[in-house]
């Protein structure tokens, strides 16, 4: 199968074979044709297999075809992410399609001057991608002119339905027309989502080129049993003594990562943090430099989990597991992408086999925990807790002599009863 014989412009296919792609992937195979259709889809397949170009080039192949001389740019497509990284790369790319073609791309997303991205809008646009709040933003304050709308795509969908997003998103799609193409994108799906995409999609055609919610095949997973408090130690040996260059680690805490992007420093380890209480701006440097290979390792929380596409990223180490079991595939995706190989580490204290158990279910695997040499459970620890203490000499001799050890009585009160 060639991009050629989906039906794709020349004009399109000649950009895609000089970055390189030489034949679609899978989801670009089904998906494609069906866009260039009108279909409303609920399309999955595994991370880094190429779904934003499964969704953008068949976009821009409609918006060239159906171009008029002298048109008046209008928004034709709104392409909605859950983050403001994500948003820019997929702003990126669309640029990168639409080498050569009279077609404009911008890209709005909070934390960054409103003002600027106005100016951009002014200059007019077919496509916006955009995170939900900037966009609600400029919405409500009449800002912006969505009634054009023919498509709009929920990048990575069953995050931008869930809890945090959907009142916005409900707003948002007031002001779209009722008559457009809907498209659903992920590497997971749960049942809500399925339930609330029969509100949203209209006789949608379903693509799973793979079984749901399935791990990228590339991913080799491992699993270390650690202790909690040994798990920074692990992280560090991990990447000096194996001299990881780059390695994207991910925490569940804001807290958390700066905590320990601070300690890997210490240990020698030139880290730095990415999370949402950070500035755009250090979010923007601190991605960028880890893409340079300026840091060796960036501590995340799940704000970098979904849709980045790092190039050559090799190593993903989940220094605690996620609540939620879609992120896992998520975080591990950012490894072994457009057929690269990868390797996921992630460090499962006792307190968190309900998690992995939860995976397990999720991705239809079972791992096995293994002890990495040096950091073994320590016994002394365990022993020291469930064994007695052995009694000091001072002890037996004040047995012996029928005195009472302070040591075995009550812990005497600090403050009187209330
Ligand atoms: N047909 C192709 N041939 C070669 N490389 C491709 C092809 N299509 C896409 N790629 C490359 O594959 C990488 C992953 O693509 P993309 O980011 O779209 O993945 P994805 O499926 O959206 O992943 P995720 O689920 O993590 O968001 C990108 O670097 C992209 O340039």
């Amino acid at each position: 199968m060639s991009f050629t014989s989906l039906g794709l412009l020349k004009e399109i296919t000649d950009v895609i074979h000089e970055l390189g792609y030489v034949t679609p992937t899978p989801i670009q195979e089904a998906a494609i044709p069906a866009v260039l259709d009108k279909k409303d889809l609920m399309a999955g397949a595994q991370t880094g297999t190429g779904k934003t170009a499964a969704f953008a080039l068949p976009l821009l192949h409609r918006i060239v075809q159906n171009q008029q001389s002298n048109e008046t740019r209008h928004i034709k497509v709104l392409v909605l992410t859950p983050t403001r990284e994500l948003a820019q790369q997929v702003h990126s790319s669309f640029i990168r399609y639409s080498q050569g073609l009279a077609v404009n791309s911008v890209v709005v997303y909070g934390g960054a001057s409103i003002n600027v991205q106005l100016d951009a809008l002014k200059q007019g646009c077919e496509i916006l991608v955009a995170t939900p709040g900037r966009l609600l933003e400029l919405v409500m304050k009449n800002l912006i002119d969505l009634s054009k709308v023919e498509t709009l795509v929920l990048d990575e969908a069953d995050r931008m339905l869930d809890m945090g997003f959907i009142i916005d998103i409900q707003r948002i799609l007031k002001k779209l027309p009722y008559k457009r193409q809907t498209l659903f994108f992920s590497a997971t799906f749960n049942d809500e989502i399925f339930a609330l995409s029969k509100t949203l999609l209209k006789d949608p055609k379903l693509i799973e080129v793979n079984n749901r919610n399935t791990t990228a095949a590339e991913v080799e997973q491992l699993i270390y049993a650690v202790d909690k408090d040994r798990k920074s130690a692990l992280l560090s040996y991990l990447i000096g003594s194996k001299n990881w260059k780059q390695v994207l680690i991910f925490t569940r805490t804001k807290q958390g990562a700066d905590e320990l992007a601070k300690e890997m420093g210490k240990d020698g380890i030139a880290t730095q943090s990415i999370h949402g209480d950070k500035s755009q701006g250090a979010r923007d440097r601190v991605l960028t430099d880890f893409k340079a290979g300026k840091v060796r390792a960036l501590v995340a929380t799940d704000v970098a989990a979904r849709g980045l596409d790092i190039e050559q990223l090799q190593y993903v180490i989940n220094h605690e597991l996620p609540y939620n079991a879609e992120d896992y595939i998520h975080r591990i995706g950012r490894t072994g992408r457009a057929g690269a190989t990868g390797l996921a580490i992630s460090l499962v204290s006792e307190k968190e086999r309900y998690l992995l158990t939860d995976i397990e279910k999720l991705v239809g695997e079972n791992f096995v925990p293994q002890w990495l040499p040096g950091f073994e459970p320590d016994l002394n620890k365990v022993e020291n807790t469930n064994k007695k203490r052995e009694p000091s000499r001072k002890e037996l001799r004040a047995k012996a002599l029928g005195h009472h050890s302070s040591k075995s009585s009550k812990p005497k009160r600090r403050h009187p009863a209330r």
